[in-house]
């Protein structure tokens, strides 16, 4: 029998950093993972056990350090970017290098209003995300940021759906709707201040979910997508993924109790997986 490799890639998978930018007193705080992937001319590797052409794991590890030692951490964009190039151009024989990040939050405690120089609190389960791919066209960008939980208690509903004989599910006009969005999208200017495009789509994202009535998950997370490409000239297309993670009515009426829709079951699993893409028309 004959056999062809027709796809292969490898790298090191979540190398954590954590970098000080000094300004005299001032110090800016970054904690990051990064994970590596290569592609290219490596084929022998499998076939033949020949590692003369493998660039070990272990050096892509210490690449990440040493490149943050020598051209700093700016943003994650900049760094991913900066690792992507640097496994890109420093090997003939790489044909795609990625480099994903997710960026740990530690925003500056806050004492009579002024924001301290160098002490942070942790931003829970919130990130900010971003990939860089270096191949033949280029670099390619995309940023995001993903666990950002939010919740509402009214102004949710999913009424008008599809019924058969397995539905029971009753429709209504006043529901919890909580969702943790990860949202990812790519910037046409590809030198943009990340950092500022990030808070602003940050912003619209909650702003609709805070302000608009929700008649489903789809509706809401296509309105943020909407209202992001009208905010934000500089992007492209934005995917949003955003699990419905219902609160059930409690069935509290076998207890002879009425539940006047304030008593809730959060359930964990199973959960409602609803995403999509949404790009500009041209
Ligand atoms: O907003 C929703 N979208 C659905 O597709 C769905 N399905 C479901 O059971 N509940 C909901 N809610």
């Amino acid at each position: 029998m004959s056999i062809k490799i027709t796809e292969q890639s490898y790298g090191k998978a979540r190398v954590c950093l954590s970098y000080i930018k000094r300004n005299e007193n001032r110090h800016d705080f970054v904690q990051l993972t990064a994970n590596v992937a290569l592609a290219g001319d490596f084929n022998v590797a499998y076939s033949a056990g020949d590692n003369s052409p493998v660039i070990p794991t272990d050096t892509m590890k210490n690449t990440v350090y040493a490149i943050a030692r020598k051209q700093g951490v700016d943003s994650i964009e900049a760094f991913a970017r900066n690792l992507a190039s640097h496994f890109y151009d420093s090997f003939e024989h790489v044909s795609t290098a990625t480099i994903s990040i997710e960026e740990s939050l530690w925003n500056r405690i806050e004492i009579d209003s002024n924001k301290h120089d160098h002490a942070f609190v942790g931003g829970g389960s919130e990130q900010n995300t971003c990939t860089a791919t270096a191949s033949a066209e280029g670099v390619q960008l995309s940023s995001g940021l993903k666990g950002l939980q939010v919740l509402k208690t009214t102004q949710s509903g999913f009424e008008g759906f599809l019924q058969d004989d397995f539905t029971t599910l009753k429709p209504t006009d006043d529901r919890i709707f909580a969702t943790t969005i990860t949202a990812d999208w790519t910037c046409q200017k590809p030198e943009g201040d990340w950092s500022k495009t990030r808070t602003k789509i940050r912003q619209m994202l909650l702003d609709v979910f805070a302000t608009q009535y929700s008649p489903s998950v789809q509706k809401t997370l296509y309105e943020m997508a909407d209202a992001v490409l009208a905010a934000c000239p500089e992007i492209g297309q934005i995917s949003l993924n955003m699990p419905n993670q219902h609160h059930l009515l409690a069935d509290i009426e076998k207890l002879s109790l009425q539940n006047e829709n304030d008593i809730f079951v959060p359930t964990p699993e199973p959960f409602g997986v609803i995403s999509a893409t949404i790009s500009r028309e041209v």
